[in-house]
């Protein structure tokens, strides 16, 4: 049966985390019980540069999509009642932990190494793990990032054996 909350937060979500954490996923999911505005920031860069994200790296390098993603949470200061998918690596420039918290309420998304491997292994758009596909790297890059995340997160909702249902009516749950 369709389950539609009713009730919408008074400020923006934003959804971080490791890639595979389902933030993609789970904002479209909230984007449906909360109708909110859905951000996907990915697609957004991808639809201004022209070109998919792993073009992006491969001719200007990370650090060049780095500004680009900050400039963008920039623009996102006037929002309201928006949900925004943010890329994996969003919490690696410390700027932009303010810039979210300023607008909304900052979601962390987890899920175990062996979970995310399974969810992205066959994903040729995710250029941090090109030459990496497996689950020690996966996992080591998730610990050199725990910090960031932690710092950042408001609240934190472990994604592992859940349905992207169940993920949002914790999320709602938790911070409406
Ligand atoms: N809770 C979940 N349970 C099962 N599969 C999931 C879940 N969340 C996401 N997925 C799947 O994992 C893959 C990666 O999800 P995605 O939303 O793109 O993650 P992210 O945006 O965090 O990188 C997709 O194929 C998606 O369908
Ligand atoms: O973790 C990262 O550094 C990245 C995660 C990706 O987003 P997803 O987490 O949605 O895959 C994307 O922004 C880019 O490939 C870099
Ligand atoms: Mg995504």
């Amino acid at each position: 049966m369709e389950t539609t909350q009713t009730k919408q937060p008074d400020c923006n979500i934003f959804l971080i985390g490791f890639m595979g954490a389902g933030k993609s996923t789970i904002a479209a999911e909230l984007k449906r019980q909360l109708h909110l505005e859905l951000i996907e920031m990915d697609q957004l860069i991808e639809e201004q540069q022209g070109m998919p994200i792993t073009e992006i790296f491969a001719k200007y390098g990370e650090d060049h999509f780095r500004k680009l993603e900050t400039d963008m949470l920039v623009s996102f200061q006037n929002k309201t009642n928006t949900v925004v998918s943010c890329g994996g690596g969003i919490v690696v420039r410390p700027e932009n932990q303010a810039y979210m918290k300023q607008s909304g309420k900052v979601v962390l998304l987890t899920a175990s190494p062996e979970t995310v491997y399974e969810r992205v292994k066959d994903s040729s758009n995710r250029p941090v793990l090109n030459g990496h596909m497996n689950v020690e790297y996966i996992a080591g890059l998730q610990e050199k990032r725990r910090a960031l995340y932690e710092a950042a997160a408001d609240i934190v909702v472990a994604t592992d054996g859940k349905t992207p249902e169940e993920i949002c009516r914790e999320i709602a749950d938790r911070i409406l």
